[in-house]
């Protein structure tokens, strides 16, 4: 069978879709019938009512997240709008689950209008401990995050922004270390400069890599001073130079990061570019140039995509589901730059360390080691929840955003270990 038959076959039977909600608590008696609904029920909406904290205690929002997305830029496929978004939705929702134990309701929001997507968010935010937004295009992406940001009291977190630049600096604080480059010296070039373009960029200048020494470009070709066309965003990364191309601008370069559509990188353009190269060719599902053409001409690179089928896999499913996994078990009231940052070097620091056994046996017995082949964790290996959500966890605690402290930080560790371990098999 075809991938597309195999896939049609895996979201369609035996049941549609890949989701449903099971009930956590029995309901099989008429005393159980009377507790869960009414009268029952009545005793926690009043103790909810008199103190709002306690619907922690009393409902499933402390681990409830919203996925939520208008369909405008699903994965690299476009506009395909809100109801065509719903299999990745439930994607993300399957991986919350798989990866960290979370729950999710996906939403499918139909509506361009920020302004309408914003009021609606808002509005259903009480049901949730946290609010994912994915696949919203840029520039409304921008203006949607920080406005949610500001008007809701639990963590908003634009995935396409954050969880792929936590992974891309993890992959590249590895990457340069490997290939003898320092962050501060490194020529990035972007082919991207959308929600998750801008926020790679953001990040990489956060983590060492000095703003002068990137160059970005979109559909247009590079961002330079003398365009008119620029949102604020883009402005910021405009650069004075001669260079008008995606093919001029890679020349000499040492890495190239794609967040824009399949094909779109040549041969000759990576031929093209400095020593030891790295490419990170993210757009999915197809990247900016196959791993196997890019690696033929350069077999010196270090090369990572989005897709799980080719060494080093960059995707956000690295980041989503351990960084709410944190911020939801210290109830932060939000994720913060700080948050981020220690995700990214918990993954950089992770995929240094010897790989269990069990990692293998979910990779078909591929042994992994750290290498240009192996520069960030595999999603299926069981620390990557001991790292990354503690780490997000102690950061919201250093950075005072935590409403409820840990302390103990190896009861914490082992207690995520614990709760995952039914996904293990352990
Ligand atoms: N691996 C991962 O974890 C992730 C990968 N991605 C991938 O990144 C890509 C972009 O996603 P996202 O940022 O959310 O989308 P946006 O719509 O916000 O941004 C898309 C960007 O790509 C640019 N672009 C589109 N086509 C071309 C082209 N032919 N040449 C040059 N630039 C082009 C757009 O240019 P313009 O501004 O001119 O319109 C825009 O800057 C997608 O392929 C997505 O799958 C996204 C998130 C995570
Ligand atoms: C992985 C992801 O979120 C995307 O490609 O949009
Ligand atoms: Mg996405």
């Amino acid at each position: 069978m075809s991938l597309k038959e195999r896939a049609l076959a895996y979201h369609k039977d035996p049941v549609p879709g890949k989701l449903a909600v099971r009930p956590t608590k029995p309901c099989d008696t008429a005393e159980e019938l009377s507790l869960a609904y009414t009268p029952g029920v009545a005793e926690p909406v009043r103790e909810i009512a008199r103190l709002p904290e306690e619907v922690y205690d009393y409902t499933a929002k402390g681990n409830l997240v919203a996925v939520v997305s208008n369909g405008t830029a699903i994965l690299g496929l476009g506009n395909l709008g809100a109801l065509a978004s719903k299999p990745v939705m439930e994607g993300k929702a399957v991986l919350f689950k798989r990866f960290a134990d979370i729950d999710v309701f996906d939403i499918e929001v139909d509506t361009t209008d920020p302004d309408e997507f914003i009021r609606t968010v808002k509005l259903i935010s009480p049901t949730f401990g946290g609010i994912n937004l994915e696949d919203i295009k840029a520039p409304e992406c921008f203006h949607i995050e920080q406005r949610l940001i500001e008007e809701c009291d639990i963590p908003v977190f634009h995935d396409d922004q954050h969880g792929t630049a936590i992974i891309a600096t993890a992959g590249l604080i590895n990457a340069c270390e490997l290939a003898g480059k320092r962050l501060e010296d490194v020529r990035v070039v972007f082919n991207g400069a959308g929600a998750a373009g801008i926020a790679c960029a953001r990040m990489f200048i956060a983590a060492g890599v000095k703003k002068e020494h990137i160059v970005m470009c979109d559909r247009k070709g590079v961002i330079h001073r003398g365009r008119d066309d620029l949102s604020p965003e883009k402005t910021a990364f405009a650069v004075d130079t001669p260079l008008r191309t995606l093919s001029e601008a890679l020349k000499g370069a040492d890495v190239f990061v794609g967040l824009s559509v399949g094909g779109v990188l040549s041969q000759e353009m990576v031929r093209s570019m400095a020593k030891s190269p790295i490419i990170f060719a993210m757009a999915n599902p197809d990247p900016e140039i196959p791993y196997p053409e890019a690696k033929a001409v350069r077999p010196d690179l270090i090369m990572a995509t989005g897709r799980s089928d080719f060494p080093n896999q960059i995707n956000n499913v690295l980041g989503f589901p351990f960084i709410f996994r944190g911020a939801l078990d210290v109830r932060a009231s939000r994720i913060t730059e700080g948050m981020k940052m220690a995700a990214a070097r918990a993954l950089a620091e992770l995929a240094r360390e010897p790989v269990p056994e069990e990692v293998s046996r979910a990779y078909g017995g591929v042994r992994f080691a750290f290498g240009p082949e192996y520069i960030v964790p595999k999603p299926f290996d069981p620390r990557v929840i001991a790292y990354e959500s503690v780490a997000v966890a102690r950061a919201a605690c250093e950075e005072g955003v935590a409403r409820r402290p840990i302390t103990d930080w190896d009861g914490y560790r082992d207690s995520l270990l614990r709760r995952v371990a039914r996904y293990w098999g352990t």
